[in-house]
């Protein structure tokens, strides 16, 4: 697979500010990344790079194999699509008026903005002015504006802040939909609610650096947390007596339930003990989750700077 974004030992500072320092990362065509850090840990910059308007400070930034702000730059950012944090617009015009608007800056028949309009649940407000629209209205608008012109990279910040459930799971089922097409996208935020089971991997950042990056599956070998399965029970008293002897910690929780904590190893022998019990009533398992792993690498660059 090509590599659509791939950042080479990127340094960029801001006057003093380390903003980001020694940044590898890459992007493969139909690949979903999850970019995630706390504030100011450098990911609208790493974004401003990959769309070319800043440029590194050291290191190097290719978008399809080209410098984003270099001689193509107008060419590759026909194949761009962009949902900036805070997305604006003409306050008097009409949600047709300003996707129509783009449309032709894009050089998109706005036939294709009126179907986007549809596709993201505005079709009942096109004639509306923008100033009327809620929060999530002007995301949803942010969005088909983002997805015009079949973009082949697709880079949005925060794209779920501001959407109501329905529309956070129409928006995943966007981005499921594009990746198929083998359209490739990064999904920066700090943690957004269910965002686990739509990329491939995720990058978090803290600091200007890269403090992890993988799969899910890669980040949690790499945490190391315990897998927390919870146990509702007759007896919470003699599940902790059985799985202490069997060398898992365990607490209790309210009185019916007791969880017990295991590493990846030893998590089926965990569970054949449990089921071989007769007082168990149900059983939930629960892997660390993204935002678990979030807070655990946040929270190792934490401890790094305080010993530093
Ligand atoms: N134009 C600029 N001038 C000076 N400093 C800047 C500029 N842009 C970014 N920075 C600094 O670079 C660092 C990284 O900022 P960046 O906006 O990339 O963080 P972020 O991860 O997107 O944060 P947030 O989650 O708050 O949006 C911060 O310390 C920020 O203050």
């Amino acid at each position: 697979m090509n590599a659509v974004v791939q950042l080479q030992s990127v340094d960029r500072h801001f006057g003093a500010v380390k903003a980001l320092q020694g940044l590898d990362l890459e992007l493969k065509e139909g690949e979903v990344l999850g970019l995630m850090g706390h504030n100011g840990a450098g990911k609208s910059t790493t974004m401003k790079l990959i769309l070319g308007l800043i440029q590194p400070t050291a290191g190097a930034v290719r978008v399809f194999g080209h410098d984003p702000s270099g001689g193509d730059s107008a060419h590759l950012r026909e194949r761009l699509g962009y949902l900036p944090e805070n997305v604006s617009f003409y306050e008097q015009l009409s949600g047709r008026e300003v996707l129509h608007y783009f449309a032709r800056l894009k050089r998109v028949p706005v036939r294709r903005a009126d179907e986007l309009l549809e596709e993201v649940g505005l079709g009942h407000a096109v004639q509306r002015r923008v100033r009327t629209y809620s929060k999530g209205m002007r995301q949803r608008l942010g969005l088909a504006q983002a997805l015009l012109g079949q973009p082949r990279l697709l880079l949005m910040d925060e794209p779920t802040v501001g959407l109501d459930p329905m529309a956070t799971r129409d928006f995943y089922e966007t981005v499921d939909r594009l990746r198929g097409q083998g359209v490739s996208i990064v999904l920066c935020s700090h943690v957004l609610p269910g965002i686990e089971r739509h990329i491939d991997r995720a990058a978090i950042l803290g600091g200007g650096r890269l403090l992890a990056e993988g799969t899910l599956d890669q980040l949690r070998h790499e945490a190391g947390l315990p897998q927390v399965i919870r146990v509702r029970t007759t007896d919470p008293q003699g599940v902790q007596r059985q799985a202490e002897g069997e060398g898992f910690s365990t607490r209790a929780v309210n009185g019916q339930s007791v969880e017990l904590l295991t590493g990846d190893d030893r998590k089926l022998d965990a569970l054949r003990g449990l089921l071989g019990g007769s007082h168990i009533r149900d059983l939930e398992w629960e892997p660390p989750t993204l935002e678990h792993l979030y807070v655990h690498f946040d929270k190792q660059l934490a401890l790094r700077e305080g010993q530093s």
